[in-house]
């Protein structure tokens, strides 16, 4: 096989996989002071925080695809999306269940949800998502999304050990990621079918690959900033979130 020759989809599916065995946040050292509760009652508060914002963010990223999209059946798979993350009016979505966490974390929700006292590095991070989404293909954009992919594994690791090793968190504070279980690998099978469908190059499939190398990053990025600002050597820049 040459260099760009088109990759069987199931061995661009293979690579897809090996970018998340190598890149994903599920080994970002922060990430194992999290679930492995090695962090303080601050630091979790000071993650939950930060995370809010890409929740928040998602379904204006998703928003900016769906009016991209060109038929009914595309634009129907991704208002779902956005149904997940801001609720119906009737069902909260994930943005409420993610502030019954940073409830339950005891912040005031005013402020989490002002952004006031935001790392900058994740509001590039989260940023750099929404531009991506909003300046590339369709494909890389939908491509962006398949870190999905691997978050069952993390979302599991995540809540079984933090229920486990933090007094603070209980089943019900942590409920944002029951629904996600089950909605991210159906996101996925979507998203995935997509890209091998239509990525017809070996160009436009390296774009894919490319794409999801980028969000591993912006992923990463944010826990960086987090890990920085509030672990090793705890510096957090001036005016983000002091406990
Ligand atoms: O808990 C996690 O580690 C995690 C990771 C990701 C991800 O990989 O992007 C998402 C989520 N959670 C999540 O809850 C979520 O709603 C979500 C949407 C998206 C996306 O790219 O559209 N990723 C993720």
């Amino acid at each position: 096989m040459t260099d760009d020759a088109l990759l069987p989809p199931e061995e661009l599916h293979a690579r897809l996989e090996a970018i998340g065995a190598e890149r994903y946040h599920v080994h970002h050292p922060f990430h194992h002071l999290l679930h492995g509760g090695k962090l303080s009652k601050a630091q979790v508060q000071a993650w939950a925080l930060n995370r809010y914002y890409y929740q928040a963010s998602i379904p204006a990223k998703d928003a900016s695809l769906l009016a991209r999209l060109p038929t009914p059946e595309l634009r129907r798979e991704w208002r779902r999306r956005i149904v997940d993350h801001d609720g119906d009016g009737t069902h909260p979505g994930g943005i409420e269940r993610w502030l019954k966490l940073t409830d339950g974390l005891g912040l005031d929700r005013d402020y989490v949800v002002s952004l006031e006292g935001l790392l900058p590095g994740t509001r590039f991070a989260v940023d750099a998502y929404v531009n991506l989404v909003r300046s590339r293909s369709v494909l890389e954009a939908i491509a962006s999304s398949l870190t999905e992919m691997f978050s069952p594994a993390i979302i599991s690791q995540r809540v079984s050990g933090m229920l486990r090793n933090y007094d603070f968190v209980s089943e019900e504070t942590l409920a944002y990621f029951t629904p996600r279980l089950t909605q991210a690998p159906q996101d996925v099978d979507f998203a995935l079918s997509y890209v091998k469908r239509e990525a017809r190059t070996r160009a436009e499939q390296e774009q894919v690959l490319a794409a999801l190398r980028f969000k591993c990053s912006l992923l990463w990025a944010q826990l960086d900033a987090l890990h920085f600002a509030y672990v090793e050597p705890a510096l957090p820049p001036p005016g983000a979130f002091r406990p």
